[in-house]
């Protein structure tokens, strides 16, 4: 069995008892319908043998079977839906716990729009592999050996005869099972692939507007369209193949068991139960057939799961973590780091230390590694050489690092909320109106933002990212050029508001501008990934001058 069906497969045994219902009320329905057919070929066969038949209790137990087959159906559709379901509701939690186990350095390269396809759609595919399959091949073989011994007990040539029929009926799907995957795959990888660019579409809408370029995006959605229609095509010119193939086998091996049935039984009494029986293994041998058409579609979507849910996670969680003193400082020591293994050296031998209660302004060149060297902070990723201390703790000795160090970054995400939901991001029992305060931020903690923030100012923005910050009362806290989005103005009064909250704590600011880079305590100049020079603004301005030379 493919690894990822049988990890799927595995999930079931957290509800082991709506799998057993399931089977069970399966089971019984089928049972019954196998029961209410030889009952009807026995009441046939007494009558053509002239024999009596006795409609009363025959019609009792008739009608019993078909009550039973009823109600088994109704039961076995809740509660396989209801297992499915619950193994889904599952499912999708691990794929948010990967995603954010796996984020935000690095989502396996996949886009935002491709995780919400394996979160919604692939997970929503694999109803069918819980709700319909599972169970429901163990059901098939089951009826398919009591009909089977059955048949043998009123002829053993009739099961030597109609089973390697049955078994014809299933070379079907594993004759086609190579194409079956290959359209699975590129059925859900069709499906990704627009979901990724619908998302990209929505979320970039202002841009695409703003440049005219609403109709070529709509040409490339087109596109995409028509590469998952062919992509669906295909898989059901497939799937209609397989049905005509079996669906033709299945008469072949229905006229061939009635023919022997004909031959080998003698009495006219005994030769329709005979037949029914006989026939009977081919239903499960359909049934199977059945489900196995929608191998490649399934497999697909499980291997895209399981791939998501099973990625390690970037940085591995603090074992036997340490305490991290009350007033920590900020230690990088000889950090080196690539982002791939064969990438080129983006750190290579960073020293510096930020002290607690003051600022140190990290500037350099667009790509020297001022981002990298927050992100490592941030533990996002880990160095692959040197080590960076908070505290005197280093960071993979350190549990629950957002209550130590936190960030303002450049591009802040809000969530569709109020002010307040997002300010307490990260301390939902925070002090908003403090926090609020400290940022300058005049509005009602109430006022809701829109998705993304849409309805506050560039600068409202930042500002609700630096309330987020402070709110946490982290002690170490990292500034992304956080005022970019401000006028002189604001710019000015939020930073005297931020030197006020930096007395307390250890900052770390990348700076883009002359103004921020004057006010820090200190100066970390770095070039190419490499610490060119560090001290104060006296002592570095005349190396600075050419970055803020504008
Ligand atoms: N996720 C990533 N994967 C691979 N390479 C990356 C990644 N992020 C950054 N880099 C590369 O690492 C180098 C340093 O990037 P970084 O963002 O740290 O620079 P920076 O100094 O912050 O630049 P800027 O001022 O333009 O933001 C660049 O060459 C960049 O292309």
């Amino acid at each position: 069995m493919n690894p990822s069906i049988r990890w799927l497969a595995g999930a079931v045994g957290a509800h082991r008892r709506a799998f057993v219902s399931t089977l069970v009320s399966n089971l019984i329905g089928q049972l019954a319908v196998l029961g209410a057919a030889v009952t009807g070929a026995w009441l046939v066969g007494r009558a053509i043998a002239g024999r009596g038949v006795p409609l009363g209790p025959a019609g009792a137990v008739l009608g019993g079977l078909v009550a039973v087959a009823a109600l088994a159906a109704w039961w076995e559709t809740y509660v396989a839906h209801d297992l499915a379901y619950r193994v889904l509701a599952g499912l999708r939690g691990q794929v948010y716990g990967a995603v954010a186990r796996i984020a935000p350095a690095r989502l396996l390269g996949r886009r935002s729009g491709d995780l919400a396809a394996a979160a919604l759609s692939d997970v929503e595919t694999l109803e069918w592999l819980f709700a319909h399959t599972l169970a429901q091949l163990i059901t098939a073989g089951t009826v398919l050996v009591a009909g089977s011994a059955a048949a043998a007990v009123i002829d053993p040539l009739l099961p030597a005869f109609s089973l390697p029929l049955a078994a014809c009926v299933l070379t079907v799907p594993l004759w086609l099972r190579r194409a079956s995957r290959r359209h699975g795959d590129e059925l859900r990888e069709a499906t990704a692939e627009l979901t990724a660019d619908v998302v990209d579409t929505v979320q970039g809408m202002r841009e695409l507007a703003a440049f005219r370029a609403v109709e070529r995006r709509r040409d490339l959605l087109a596109r995409k369209t028509r590469r998952l229609a062919r992509a669906q095509a295909a898989n059901a010119a497939r799937g209609g193949l397989e049905t005509a193939l079996t669906d033709l086998l299945l008469a072949v091996a229905a006229a061939g068991t009635l023919l022997l049935v004909a031959t080998v039984i003698g009495s006219p009494a005994d030769a329709p139960v005979a037949m029914v029986l006989a026939a009977g293994s081919l239903g499960p041998a359909a049934q199977v057939a059945l489900l196995l058409k929608e191998y490649g579609t399934l497999r697909a979507a499980a291997d895209r799961v399981h791939a998501l849910v099973t990625a390690p996670a970037n940085v591995t969680p603090p074992r036997e973590p340490l305490e991290v003193p009350a007033e920590p400082d900020v230690v990088f020591e000889d950090v080196r780091f690539r982002y791939t293994p064969d990438g080129p050296d983006v750190l290579r031998g960073v020293s510096f230390r930020v002290p607690y209660g003051r600022t140190v302004a990290l500037v350099g060149a667009s790509g020297a590694g001022k981002s990298t060297c927050v992100s490592l902070l941030l533990r996002h990723w880990d160095p692959d050489g040197g080590r960076i201390l908070v505290g005197g703790v280093p960071l993979p000795r350190i549990a629950d690092l957002h209550r130590h160090v936190t960030v303002v970054p450049q591009d802040v995400h809000l969530f569709a909320g109020t002010v307040e939901q997002n300010v307490r991001l990260g301390a939902p029992r925070a002090d908003v109106a403090d926090a609020l305060r400290t940022a300058q931020l005049a509005v009602d903690p109430g006022l809701p933002v829109g998705e993304r923030g849409v309805t506050l100012s560039g600068g409202q923005r930042a500002r609700v990212a630096v309330a987020r910050a402070l709110a946490t009362r982290a002690p170490v806290l990292v500034l992304d050029e956080a005022v970019a989005n401000l006028d002189p103005d604001n710019e000015a009064r939020l930073a005297d508001a931020l030197e006020g909250a930096a007395a307390g704590r250890a900052t770390l600011v990348i700076a883009h501008r002359l103004s921020t880079v004057r006010r820090a305590d200190r100066i970390v100049l770095l070039e190419e990934g490499r610490v060119a020079a560090q001290g104060s603004y006296a002592e570095l301005a005349e190396r600075l001058a050419p970055l803020f030379a504008r």
